[in-house]
């Protein structure tokens, strides 16, 4: 049986028999860009973060999209256009969303490993705030801006050790996590901070895990760090933001129920009300995950005695999530075909055991045929290398009745050109 994930609201919708992202066919898309191929739909991206926005009308807040969950420029031109502000890790993100038109006002840098030159772009570029993460980073960072005349507006990225349920390599709010500081030293450090003279105390933060499907996870770390603000200010430190971090979740399968934004957002607004703070969160998956999908083609079918193989022109150097989480994404054929269903291995082409995109799903396959790997958006594309000397994919936009390529697939030259002129 075919799962059938695809409502008629979803911009990825079938018509005719065939799948369409928006208005454009998927199968058009592969004739003119090749497979595979990551498909994003432009209605998906805006309406994703307008049911943010929607819920934070009115409110002194900022929507931080998390970066790392897909950078390509034209998603973060889409957020931009639409009022997001950016989450970066890296200094190479910083240079993407300014790229992309960001406003140096509405990013946070976050990251557990900043280096001297990242936290020196990041002050001379003028940006909202450093969500700081260690006492050592704290003394970096206040060396660097001292050595440019600047002050470096922070937050310390707070550990609320609360247990978000989630899958063990993308929980980050645990004591265990090498993420944010203890809780139990927070008011301590924020102390040193305040004492710093090129520190400039603005906020607090937290981020606790990513695919969170529960809300209540959220609300308990709130609790927790409104009895820290509190505290703070009783020591004479006031804050002017509270960073709720990312990790609401998304549907991969009939068996994800994700907290919708309004159920996410509202017990958290309602503690936050009266005080004077500006709020601001940093979703990543929520706004790109199911404005995404991985077309792919399949090259070989392979019965066989124990397992049937259907290898297709993806791989885990494509899509990581399967490979490197047991991660679940629904894969649909582009056009369905008659015929007997039998169960697939769905592979890749890379010399790995490992390399699968999915366990025995039904389908009814034939050589050449294409499929979508559903709910891509997030951590696919961003995750990719070139394992294999693989190039990476295509990426292209879906808006209305067009699709465009916003980033060429890789060659294999390019893969050598960096190597070619060093000594
Ligand atoms: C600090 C921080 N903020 C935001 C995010 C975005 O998380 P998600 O994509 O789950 O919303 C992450 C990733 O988990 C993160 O580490
Ligand atoms: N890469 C992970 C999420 C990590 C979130 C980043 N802190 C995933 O694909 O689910």
């Amino acid at each position: 049986m075919t799962p059938d994930p695809l409502t008629p609201l979803t911009p990825f919708h079938t018509c005719n028999g065939v799948l369409h992202a928006e208005s454009v066919p998927l199968s058009d898309i592969a004739s003119e860009f090749g497979t595979p191929c990551w498909v994003y739909s432009r209605q998906a991206l805006e309406s994703a973060l307008d049911e943010f926005q929607h819920e934070l009308a009115g409110l002194d807040a900022l929507v931080c999209y998390a970066v790392k969950a897909n950078s390509n420029l034209a998603v973060l031109d889409v957020l931009a256009r639409r009022g997001a502000g950016f989450d970066i890790v890296s200094a190479g993100e910083l240079k993407r969303v300014l790229a992309a038109g960001a406003d140096p006002q509405r990013i946070v840098f976050s990251g557990v490993g900043k280096t001297a030159a990242e936290m020196e772009l990041a002050l001379n570029t003028g940006i909202l705030c450093f969500n700081v993460e260690s006492a050592p980073e704290l003394e970096r960072l206040n060396a660097v801006a001292g050595r440019l005349g600047k002050s470096a507006p922070i937050s310390l990225r707070v550990n609320p050790d609360v247990d978000a349920g989630t899958h063990p390599y993308i929980s980050t709010g645990l004591k265990e996590n090498k993420f944010g500081v203890a809780y139990d030293e927070a008011r301590a450090l924020y102390r040193q901070a305040a004492a710093l003279p090129h520190i400039d105390v603005s906020g607090i933060d937290c981020h606790i895990g990513s695919q969170l499907l529960d809300a209540a996870p959220f609300a308990e770390a709130l609790d927790k760090l409104l009895v820290l603000v509190d505290q703070l200010a009783s020591d004479g430190i006031a804050l002017h933001h509270i960073d709720l971090g990312g990790g609401l979740g998304i549907r991969y399968s009939d068996d994800d129920v994700p907290t919708s934004v309004h159920a996410y957002l509202q017990p958290l607004l309602a503690r936050l009300r009266g005080r004077p703070l500006r709020i601001l969160l940093e979703p990543g998956r929520r706004l790109v995950g199911n404005a995404g999908v991985l077309l792919t083609r399949v090259e070989y079918l392979k019965p066989g005695e124990v397992k049937n193989f259907a290898i297709v022109d993806a791989a885990m150097n494509d899509l990581a999530r399967p490979a490197l989480y047991g991660s679940w994404h629904d894969i649909v054929p582009v056009a369905a075909r008659a015929g007997d269903a039998a169960k697939w291995e769905i592979v890749g082409p890379i010399c790995e055991s490992g390399d699968f995109l999915a366990h025995g799903r039904q389908l009814t396959l034939a050589e050449g045929d294409l499929l979508a790997i559903l709910s891509a958006g997030a951590y696919g594309m961003a995750m990719s290398s070139n394992y294999n000397t693989r190039p990476r994919a295509a990426e292209v936009m879906v808006d209305g009745a067009q699709a465009h390529l916003v980033r060429r697939r890789e060659s294999a030259e390019a893969l050598y050109a960096l190597e070619q002129r060093l000594p």
